[in-house]
């Protein structure tokens, strides 16, 4: 009989690179008639199915993929398609195979013969299996590390992290550690930016390499490109005669923190998109770009949509930068951490001195209640202050500067609340202050000689909405603030 395979490869799955497979010798040969009885099977058959030869020979696919002998039957596929398949095959003795199998028709384009070419890929299966778990276990330890490196940052004291939203973000910041893309810090200035951006360093498999902090402000605009990117000896008048590496290539391999990347000139942001797209950099003078690796963290203290709205920022930047946001919330927002904060910077400033300063609780309290309108650095340096100008060994109220003894801060008296609002908010206060107290309504409208309902009510509906802007306005936290700040807003009225 005349047989002849169909011009098969041109019809298989673009995936399937069956030339390949041919060319990898298979281990097993079966071929089975128009019908699915098989006719032959080459010497492997028993190690891959069981069965010898003889014992196959004879037996139709249907019986043989019902009994599991093999599993799903590549020749039933091929018989009911008429065309070529490719599938991966489960055997009874667990052997895994990769079946291409092809029809052979005669003149009048009857199926006579289909042919089945099996390559053991029981091992390989066996070896993905092993990879993928060791992977899951590098995983594994991979995320224990950072858990680990986390604790570090803390044992080693390198930061503060002391209330629930801080724990927040250093989860996130634990979590983008792992990858390389960009972040973008946010957050008023003094309140710890810089500080997560080196965490995020330390807790990265960059944290062998260096971190590059650049203050984007700080540099000026005609000096931006020469320091970031660099010059090729005699590039200009001035220049270092041997060249010089900018600071993007000095942070090859480890992290370049763009701080106050917000002052960056207009022009001056397309040559940082290009660099940052690219990866290359392109020294003053140079026409060979020089690759790159690093890992960028930009910071800011502005709203950096309202600047991209006002045409002061490239969109197409800010979209690069803040592939990952990060907001550090402002310390008035986590005055739990205020007595860590202090504890760590009279530890540290100790030892930069060389003296044993302590503090009483009294003036924690104190430092605890002020707002703190520069933030953790406002607070740094209050410390460090009081630990170089402080005779006594025991820091107490009395030390500290005026401005936080008397907790308040200046109140304008261009204020928009009506003596009404002002008036409603000290009642409020007084309630509040109460209830948080003895914690019971009832109690409260006793000791207030007030009714319970009234209590209640003016509980639940809190400060009016002018009154919250004012507190916020002024930064007001708590009672003392506000009654310090009403004065001052009297006296000022009174002048
Ligand atoms: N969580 C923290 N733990 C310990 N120190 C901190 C922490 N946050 C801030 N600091 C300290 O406060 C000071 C200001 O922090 P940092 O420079 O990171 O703020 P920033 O937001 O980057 O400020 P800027 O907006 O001015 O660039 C630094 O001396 C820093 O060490």
């Amino acid at each position: 009989m005349d047989f002849k395979f169909q011009n098969s490869l041109k019809k298989l799955p673009e995936d399937v690179d069956v030339t390949t497979f041919l060319e990898h010798n298979y281990d097993v040969l079966y071929v089975s008639n128009g019908n699915g009885d098989t006719l032959m099977v080459s010497s492997a058959s028993k190690e891959l199915f069981g069965y010898s030869e003889s014992e196959l020979v004879g037996v139709n696919v249907r019986e043989l993929e019902r009994k599991r002998v093999f599993f799903p039957s590549a020749t039933l596929r091929v018989l009911e398609h008429r065309s070529p398949v490719t599938l991966f095959q489960e055997t009874k003795p667990g052997k895994r195979l990769f079946v291409f199998s092809s029809p052979v028709f005669d003149e009048t384009g009857k199926i006579v013969r289909v042919v089945n070419f099996s390559k053991d890929i029981t091992e390989v299966t066996e070896l993905e299996k092993q990879l993928e778990k060791a992977r899951t276990v590098v995983e594994k330890y991979r995320q224990e590390l950072a858990r680990v490196r986390c604790e570090q940052l803390l044992k080693e004291r390198m930061m503060v992290i002391g209330s629930s939203k801080m724990e927040g973000l250093m989860k996130l910041v634990q979590k983008v550690a792992q990858v390389d893309t960009t972040v973008l810090i946010t957050g008023e200035s003094g309140v710890g930016k810089e500080v997560v951006a080196k965490a995020i360093h330390k807790l990265s498999k960059r944290s062998g390499g260096p971190f590059v902090a650049i203050n984007c402000g700080a540099i000026p605009q005609t000096l931006l490109e020469s320091e970031l990117f660099g010059y090729e000896k005699g590039a200009f008048t001035g220049a270092n005669k041997e060249g010089k590496a900018g600071l993007m290539e000095a942070a090859h391999g480890g992290t370049l923190f763009l701080d106050e990347v917000a002052d960056l000139p207009l022009e001056f942001q397309v040559k940082l998109l290009r660099v940052l797209q690219e990866r290359k950099v392109l020294r003053i003078g140079s026409t060979a770009p020089r690759r790159v690796d690093v890992r960028v963290i930009a910071a800011t203290n502005k709203d950096l949509s309202e600047l991209v709205t006002r045409g002061q920022f490239r969109q197409d930047l800010y979209y690069r930068l803040n592939v990952v946001p990060i907001e550090v919330p402002p310390l008035r927002e986590r005055i739990e951490e205020i007595p860590l904060f202090v504890d760590f910077f009279l530890n540290k400033f100790n030892q930069k001195y060389g003296i044993v300063k302590r503090i009483s609780e009294a003036a924690v309290e104190v430092l605890s209640s002020y707002t703190w309108p520069g933030n953790v650095r406002e607070l740094e340096n209050i410390i460090e202050r009081l630990v170089v100008t402080t005779d006594k060994d025991i820091i107490d109220i009395g030390d500290l500067p005026e401005t936080i003894r008397k907790g308040t801060v200046k109140v304008s008296t261009g204020s928009t609340l009506s003596l009404k609002e002002l008036i409603n908010s000290i009642e409020y206060e007084i309630i509040y202050e109460a209830y948080k107290r003895y914690k019971n309504t009832y109690a409260v409208a006793e000791i207030l000689g007030v009714s319970q309902p009234t209590v209640a009510r003016k509980l639940k509906a809190g400060p009016s909405i002018a009154v919250k802007k004012f507190f916020l306005k002024n930064s007001i936290i708590n009672f003392d603030n506000l009654f310090n700040s009403i004065l001052n807003f009297f006296h000022d009225i009174k002048r």
